[in-house]
């Protein structure tokens, strides 16, 4: 630092110990809101032709601003019912979001190319992946090539690897209690949701890098809370104008520290994974071995040789970043469906022990606790998917960033920049879509299976009523490997517990309501997740050993 640059930095601080702190505080705040006018002034007119939900001005949208961050559902509902033209604009913190729906809408958002509407941006820029990630972490992310073919083609292959898991994680959080009496898990403060992503992210890493390592305590924490510190970054690095991300980004993002730890527990790992590769030697099938071969086959020249080790670990994270909150939410959503909804335990039960355990000679299918089983449940996936029907684990689906001028079918243009997404729970509560939407129906699916083999109403098939993983060319890769995973749980559970919410401790608690009998999610940003406050009572199922 030179002499100029030393008495300008003594002089501020002069200043501040004078007690003036608060005048550099202010001329910050006053040159932050006149920032923010300014860009609220100008993306707004850039949008102008385009319906706002709620109020135009710059106060007043803050509220819908708000409304959007954490009652999200009901906000677009309304807007969909009052803007029928197919397209309307909710303020946000950081701006403005665009929301379409109606058919045609759909369709020209799955038509849209990369180049026009794009996700991979959207990503890079809703999460600011260039600092609470790398910079690198989504310029070709062959990682997502992994999860759509060699990670899809083997879950078959390495279901038992993941049930073997499931069940070793089950028991550990909850041991077995012969008395039949009903019992909190033992440590008291671990809420179910941090309960389920304890099982999801181990039976996910089971696949991913396999034993010892899926066990190991510091690595299953730290894949759990990366996503929330990314997320917590992110939001927290918008709220600085875009000028200051590069300066505030890497002071806020936590990537360095993860990133550390990560390469602490797996970079030997995948050394000798590489060595392996080289050598033409035997490997583990797992997540690792995919994305050796993988940057090999389209891994460009800054992802190879010397970098290659750490690229692999840092695809890692993000293939769980994508995995474990999804399916923990999913699970934790059909857990407290379990305990709301207490005749849906034992028809799953009945059509588990019939397709699984029972044998042919016996009456039964006799699949036993396998991928093939998990295809003939019909009434668990009715009852997965009616849950997710009825939470919804994302508001909007199909997020993306327009990069230039386009053109929708209905003749409106959003300009470069604008963030457009699907209006995704409004169609799964439509009820011209669903009928009775506001009721929760277990068989919903099963029932319109019926009598066909159809794949058109499982879990797994994205359609444009059914849009809990997006539809169309992105859609969300690793869906087949998530509703095995979900699957799987829940045969564990509904096979060897009972579940029910604990009233006791649950009744007049601060932080929970009610809705139907079922505890009101919590909305952050369009997301939505189960309200992790609540408390459940397991019963160990007497005469059933484990599965
Ligand atoms: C219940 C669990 C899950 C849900 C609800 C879910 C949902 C989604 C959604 C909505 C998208 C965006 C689709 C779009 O915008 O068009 C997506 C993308 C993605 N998901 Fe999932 N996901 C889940 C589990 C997983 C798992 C377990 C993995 C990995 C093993 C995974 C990997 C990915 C990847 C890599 C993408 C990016 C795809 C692309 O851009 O082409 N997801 N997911």
């Amino acid at each position: 630092m030179n002499n100029s640059h030393y008495t300008h930095l003594q002089n501020l601080i002069t200043v501040a110990d004078d007690g003036d702190w608060y005048k550099i505080g202010l001329g910050i705040f006053v040159a932050y809101c006149g920032f923010k006018y300014l860009q609220f002034v100008k993306t707004r007119a850039k949008l102008s032709h385009i319906p706002t939900l709620g109020s135009s001005s710059l106060i007043p949208s803050y509220f819908t601003a708000y409304k959007f961050f954490r009652e999200g559902r009901d906000l677009i509902s309304d807007g969909v019912q009052q803007f029928p033209g197919g397209i309307f604009k909710v303020p946000t913190f950081d701006g403005w979001q665009v929301i379409v729906h109606g058919h045609g809408m759909l369709e020209d958002l799955k038509k849209a190319s990369e180049e026009d509407l794009s996700i991979l941006e959207a990503f890079v820029d809703m999460i600011k992946s260039d600092y609470t990630m790398s910079p690198t972490m989504l310029r070709n992310p062959y990682h997502f090539n992994v999860v759509r073919t060699p990670l899809t083609r083997n879950v078959n292959a390495r279901f038992d690897d993941v049930c073997d898991e499931v069940a070793v994680a089950f028991d550990e959080c909850l041991p077995a209690h012969e008395d039949g009496e009903w019992y909190s898990p033992p440590n008291d403060s671990l809420d179910p949701l941090t309960m389920v992503q304890n099982i999801v992210v181990r039976a996910t890493n089971r696949l991913l890098v396999g034993l010892p390592l899926c066990r190991n305590k510091d690595w299953c924490k730290l894949n759990v809370q990366f996503t929330v510190e990314v997320n917590r970054d992110s939001l927290l690095i918008s709220l600085f104008p875009r000028f200051l991300h590069p300066i505030v980004g890497p002071l806020i993002s936590t990537w360095k520290a993860n990133m550390g730890r990560a390469m602490h527990h797996l970079a030997e790992v995948v050394r000798e994974r590489i060595r392996m590769t080289e050598a033409g030697e035997e490997r583990p099938n797992d997540g690792v071995t995919w994305l050796v071969d993988m940057n090999n086959q389209i891994g460009k020249e800054w992802q190879k040789g010397n970098n290659a080790v750490e690229d692999i670990v840092a695809k890692i994270l993000n293939i769980n970043f994508a995995a474990i909150h999804t399916t923990s939410n999913a699970f934790t959503h059909a857990l407290y469906h379990l305990a709301a909804h207490p005749e849906v335990q034992p028809l799953l039960r009945k059509e588990l022990e019939h397709v699984l355990f029972t044998s042919k000679e016996d009456g039964g299918e006799g699949l036993g606790w396998t991928k093939a089983g998990m295809v003939q449940l019909r009434v668990m996936d009715s009852f997965l998917k009616e849950s997710q029907r009825f939470m919804n684990i994302s508001t909007i689906a199909m997020a993306r960033l327009a990069i230039r001028p386009y053109t929708f079918s209905n003749g409106v243009v959003i300009p470069p920049g604008t963030y457009v997404g699907y209006a995704a729970h409004a169609v799964h509560q439509d009820p011209e879509v669903y009928s009775q939407p506001q009721e929760f129906i277990p068989t919903r699916f099963s029932d319109m299976r019926a009598g066909e083999e159809s794949i058109k109403h499982q879990t797994v098939t994205p359609t444009p009523e059914w849009l809990i993983f997006g539809v169309g060319k992105h859609a969300c890769p690793g869906r087949f490997f998530a509703v095995n995973e979900i699957k799987s749980m829940l045969v564990y559970l509904v096979r060897n517990w009972d579940v029910r919410f604990d009233e006791g401790k649950n009744e007049g608690k601060d932080g929970i309501e009610w809705e139907g009998g079922y505890p009101k999610s919590r909305e952050y940003m369009g997301n939505v997740v189960p309200n992790a406050d609540v408390k459940l009572l397991f019963r160990k199922r007497k005469g059933l050993g484990s599965v």
